[in-house]
């Protein structure tokens, strides 16, 4: 018998408990800016969510594209700064925050999904009522913190098999447009859907302590420690905020992995082991 083969069928027999485990399952992906550089990425990205689906996993793609914004603000010579890994948005900042994050790179995943054979369709947090804010911190503009969020347009679309791609946008009560951070977004919509786990997917293995390893699990007073001592910092203090939000809002647990490791999503949810850093309740 072929070797190969017999690798692949012992492969599949150790993913069948997981398979099980996961079938009907929820799993909400926030695909990080950073995560999504390459082609190669992007493709092994969709083609992860496509299987996902066709085993019967309901997968929700939330995404980012920081430096993707960071590129286009740039060419326009806009000015941006950062507070705590969240982008200070006024006016002119959030027109080009919503041209990039719903016309190129929303569009680019659907693109790449379609081109797997998934069926998505690409929304924000502005359609069908999904995410409405309010402002999170005067200081911040038009930063947007997700108030309440309505996903029965997500139920609709993954009772007919079609992949949600959500652009981080929501709509505030007096009708303007809010740049929500996309872990953020992603938490919110993971705890309104109760989802099995919400994997956060970014350019580094997990959450490193200060000798630069990572920890495969993370408890809430660990992460607390670690943010007060600078250990955790810029963009990861959303990413482990946004961990312990979904897990008190009826997430059963939150990860955080590489997005550019060949298969991080399909090696987390079916293999003993998982990959980068995991916080659950408790
Ligand atoms: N303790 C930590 N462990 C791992 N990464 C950290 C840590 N503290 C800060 N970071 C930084 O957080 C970054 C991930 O956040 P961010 O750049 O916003 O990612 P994304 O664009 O994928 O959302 C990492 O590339 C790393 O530079
Ligand atoms: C408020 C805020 O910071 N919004 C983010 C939205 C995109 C994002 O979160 O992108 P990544 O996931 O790639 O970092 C921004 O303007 O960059």
């Amino acid at each position: 018998m072929n070797r190969d083969w017999i690798a692949t069928a012992q492969t599949l027999s150790q993913a069948l408990p997981y398979l099980q485990r996961y079938a009907d399952a929820t799993v909400v992906i926030k695909l990080g800016g950073h995560a999504m550089g390459s082609d190669e990425a992007m493709q092994e990205f969709a083609r992860d969510v496509t299987l996902m689906r066709q085993i019967g996993v309901n997968p929700v793609v939330v995404h980012g594209g920081g430096p993707m914004i960071n590129a286009m603000l740039k060419r326009l010579d806009i000015q941006s700064e950062f507070v705590d890994g969240k982008r200070v948005t006024d006016a002119a900042t959030m027109e080009v925050v919503e041209m990039v994050l719903s016309g190129l790179v929303n569009a680019r995943i659907v693109q790449a999904i379609t081109e797997q054979g998934g069926r998505a369709v690409g929304l924000s947090g502005k359609d069908s009522g999904l995410i409405l804010c309010e402002p999170e911190n005067p200081a911040l503009g038009l930063v947007g913190k997700p108030s309440k969020v309505d996903p029965r347009v997500l139920r609709d679309l993954a009772d007919k098999g079609i992949i949600p791609v959500i652009a981080p946008l929501g709509m505030g009560a007096n009708g303007e447009t809010f740049n929500i951070n996309g872990d953020t977004a992603a938490g919110a919509i993971a705890s309104a859907l109760k989802a099995d786990r919400l994997l956060l997917l970014t350019d580094v293995a997990g959450v490193k302590n200060g000798d630069g390893e990572v920890l495969t699990e993370l408890t809430s007073d660990q992460i607390r420690d670690m943010v007060a001592e600078g250990t955790i910092a810029g963009g990861m203090i959303p990413k482990t905020e946004t961990a312990l939000a979904a897990i008190d809002g009826g997430v059963r647990a939150a990860v955080i992995i590489d997005g550019r490791a060949p298969n991080a999503c399909l090696l987390e949810l079916f293999t003993e082991h998982g990959a980068g850093s995991i916080i659950r309740k408790g």
